[in-house]
C-alpha cells in the first residue's frame, strides 16, 4: 500500500504546466536548462533585456556591481504569456558578484508566483551560489521553493566560456537526474 502511495505522489508533474526560465550569457546555465527540459519537458524561455548588457566582460561586471548596490532591476524584453497556467517554475541563473543577477530579480518581482513550486538552478565560476538561492526564497515568499542545483560553469574572467560540454556535460546530466529524482520530479 505504501508503494502505491509513493507511486501516486512521485513524478506527476505535468510538462504542460512546467516553465523553465533562465538567464545565460556564455551558455552554461542554458546547457543546464536544456538538460532539465530534456528530462522533464516544459516550456524553455531565455530571459532577455530591453537593453542588453555590454559584450565586454569587465564593463558588465562594473554595471552589475552598480545595479546590485542600488537594487536596480532592468526592464525585460521577455514576456511570459499566462504565467498562471504554470504550476512548476524552474529558475536558472549564473552567480554574478556572488548575488542573484538583476534580471532575475526583475523576473521574480514582475510575475506573480504565488502558490507555485519554484526550483532554482545555477552555474558559477567556482565561487558558489553566494546569496542567489536565498534571494530567490526572499522574492518568492508565497511559493514552495525546492532545493536547487548548482555546478561549476565557466569563468569568463579567465577566458573560460562554455565549459558544460563533453565529459562535464555528461557528469552534469547525471547529477541533474539524481537531483530531480530526489525532488520526486522524475
Ligand atoms: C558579471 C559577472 C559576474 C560574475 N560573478 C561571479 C561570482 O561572483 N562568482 C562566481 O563564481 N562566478 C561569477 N561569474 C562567473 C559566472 O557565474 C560563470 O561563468 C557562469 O557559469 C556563467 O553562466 P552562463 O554561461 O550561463 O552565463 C560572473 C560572471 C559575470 C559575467
Amino acid at each position: 500500500q505504501t508503494e502505491r502511495v509513493e507511486a501516486a505522489t512521485s513524478s506527476d508533474i505535468d510538462p504542460n504546466k512546467t516553465l523553465i526560465v533562465y538567464l545565460s550569457r556564455t551558455n552554461n546555465t542554458k546547457a543546464i536548462a536544456e538538460m532539465i527540459q530534456k528530462t522533464v519537458g516544459g516550456k524553455l524561455v531565455a530571459v532577455e533585456l530591453q537593453t542588453p548588457y555590454p559584450e565586454n566582460y569587465q564593463a558588465t561586471v562594473a554595471q552589475v556591481a552598480k545595479e546590485n548596490e542600488t537594487g536596480f532591476m532592468p526592464l525585460l524584453k521577455t514576456k511570459i504569456d499566462s504565467i498562471q497556467k504554470y504550476d512548476v517554475v524552474f529558475i536558472g541563473f549564473p552567480t554574478w558578484g556572488m548575488q542573484l543577477p538583476p534580471p532575475m530579480k526583475s523576473f521574480l518581482k514582475q510575475y506573480n508566483l504565488t502558490g507555485k513550486t519554484i526550483i532554482p538552478f545555477n552555474s558559477n565560476g567556482g565561487y558558489g551560489i553566494g546569496s542567489t538561492f536565498e534571494t530567490v526564497k526572499q522574492l518568492c515568499p508565497d511559493s514552495r521553493v525546492l532545493e536547487g542545483y548548482s555546478t561549476r560553469g565557466g569563468l569568463e574572467r579567465d577566458g573560460q566560456l562554455l565549459m558544460i560540454k563533453e565529459e562535464k556535460a555528461k557528469q552534469t546530466e547525471t547529477e541533474i537526474e539524481n537531483w530531480l529524482q530526489k525532488l520526486k520530479i522524475i
